[in-house]
């Protein structure tokens, strides 16, 4: 099937004659045109669901402009294709913008189902293995406690130092580097990058994407401007992910110091030239490289919005955009959140990573913040589905994963729930490779901040408090409007080395 599953991993798009194939139901398709009058362009997983119930199906089928979409509505359709069908359906649709023209090779997150997206998956896979996980742990914690710093300097900023908080671990994870305190290089250049990558991304940005007989147009000729969009994004994405390589790789030949994932993997490589590349560090550079990406997918997938990476950011920052959110909108949940955490770690010190089983609720209210407002938009309607999550799905309410403890007065996670990160992180063979992470360092945020700070309402000129929405943007994203809020610190003291 030339067709694929992209991040959503529950739409599925081929190309081509299918008029030998039993397919699912869907709406009527009109002549030459398909379905694209009934395309919704936005909040698609509401339509998606109506069309579910009409039609009787978890499996609809659409067509658009000669691409046949297949998408599926619910948890045993999704598994049923993309995990125990999945040496068939884990491709990935051909960007002629991207791959062709930019020549954006190399990059996991969007290659083909082939032995070089084989080769760069085994080793992402091993390095993020969950065995692995306590290697990163020092670079989640540092960047996590300079953030809770800079939030008492200047809480008003919070959001903008959130997204520094992001870029600072995906640096320090994938090439053990420090960043600066406020204009990073690194992180700039990857803001850049990653602003490309939402672009090109974006549906229907480039006509070329739907009819790739126009990459043979010359790019002097009148409206080829996307030729020579081209080249400087090539560029750009180069300046992103050789930079760091080379810098960390140099001073590994030097010093054979730092510990990050650039490094473990140089270090398997038995004499590193200080200038050529092997083909082994070709695929070092790209998954490192990709990290940034699995996050701007994400962001395609979780919150906020250009306040942070103009149009491009991260799956981490997405999530605890969300989770902040919540906190505002939901201040139960904040105030039993951090009830767990006095009584277990008490006001001393911060959580840590061993702390995550003694707190059930602040676990189960970090799931409810991927099930809530997922970040892939098209998993939605699964993890809002009332037949699972009941009257209120549309509530967030940690205690749905929760069951009380008899004759204590805590809690205990519900083991008949299945977890939502079973869905939001994606299918099958191309589930994310880096969730253990991204789970690992939301939980430590997330802990962090609510044991620390208090986030309230904004307060408007007059003194009084802004009434906090839960107002979502849907495009490429599924992202939260732009949104103020207070934050405070609990108590005095409160600095962390
Ligand atoms: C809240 C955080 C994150 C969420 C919600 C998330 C979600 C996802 C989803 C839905 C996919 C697509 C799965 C599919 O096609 O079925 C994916 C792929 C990917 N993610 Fe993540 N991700 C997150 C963080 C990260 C991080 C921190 C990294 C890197 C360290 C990462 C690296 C990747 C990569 C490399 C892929 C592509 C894998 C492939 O195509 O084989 N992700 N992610």
């Amino acid at each position: 099937m030339e067709g694929a599953a992209l991040n959503p991993a529950i739409i599925i798009a081929t190309r081509g004659s299918t008029r030998k194939l039993p397919l699912p139901p869907g709406p009527k398709k009109l002549p030459l045109l398909g379905n694209i009058l009934d395309m919704p362009s936005s909040f698609q997983w509401i339509k998606f669901s109506q069309w579910a119930e009409e039609f009787d199906s978890d499996i609809l089928h659409l067509e658009v402009a000669g691409t046949n979409y297949i998408v599926l509505n619910s948890y045993d359709a999704a598994t049923d294709l993309l995990e125990k069908r999945s040496s068939i359906y884990s491709g990935r649709p051909h960007y002629t913008m991207l791959y062709d023209l930019v020549g954006w090779t190399g990059d996991l997150l969007l290659m083909q189902y082939d032995n070089d997206w084989k080769s760069h998956r085994k080793l992402f896979k091993q390095e993020f293995h969950p065995s692995n996980s306590s290697l990163y742990h020092p670079h989640e914690k540092k960047p996590l406690h300079s953030f809770l710093n800079s939030l008492l300097d200047a809480p008003e900023e919070w959001s903008k130092q959130t997204r520094h908080l992001m870029g600072a671990i995906i640096l320090g994870v994938a090439y053990g580097l420090h960043v600066q305190p406020k204009n990073d290089p690194d992180i700039e250049a990857a803001n850049k990058m990653m602003d490309v990558l939402t672009r090109a991304l974006l549906p229907g940005a480039f006509l070329v994407d739907s009819f790739p007989i126009l990459k043979y147009v010359p790019s002097w000729f009148p409206g080829a401007s996307f030729k020579r969009k081209a080249n400087s994004w090539n560029a750009i994405r180069h300046a992103t992910i050789t930079p760091p390589f080379m810098k960390v790789k140099g001073s590994y030949i030097l010093q054979k110091t730092a510990s990050a994932y650039v490094v473990y993997n140089v270090l398997s490589i038995p004499d590193p030239r200080p200038d050529n590349l092997s083909d082994e560090e070709e695929i070092i550079k790209n998954t490192a490289g990709t990290m940034f990406e699995g996050e701007v997918l994400a962001l395609s997938l979780l919150l906020v919005n250009l306040i942070f990476y103009e149009g491009g950011a991260d799956t981490g920052l997405t999530a605890l955009l969300t989770f902040v959110l919540a906190m505002l909108c939901f201040p139960h949940a904040q105030r039993e959140a951090q009830e767990e955490l006095d009584t277990v770690i008490g006001k001393e010190r911060l959580p840590d990573h061993g702390d995550e089983d003694s707190l059930p609720y602040v676990k189960a209210l970090m799931y409810e913040c991927f099930r809530w407002e997922t970040v892939a938009p098209l998993g939605k309607g699964i993890l809002r589905d009332k037949k699972t999550y009941g009257p209120n799905a549309h509530l967030f309410e940690p205690k749905r994963w929760l069951l009380k403890v008899p004759g204590q007065r805590g809690w205990k996670l519900n083991p008949d729930m299945r977890e939502p990160t079973g869905i939001s992180f994606g299918f099958g063979r191309r589930v994310c490779p880096g969730r253990h992470m991204a789970l690992s360092s939301f939980w430590l945020s997330v802990s962090s901040l609510l044991h620390s700070f208090n986030i309230t309402p904004a307060i408007d000129k007059d003194g009084n408090p802004i009434e906090p929405k839960v107002e979502y943007i849907s495009t490429l994203q599924n992202r939260p409007a732009p949104f103020q809020c207070t934050i405070k610190p609990r108590s005095e003291n409160m600095r962390h080395s």
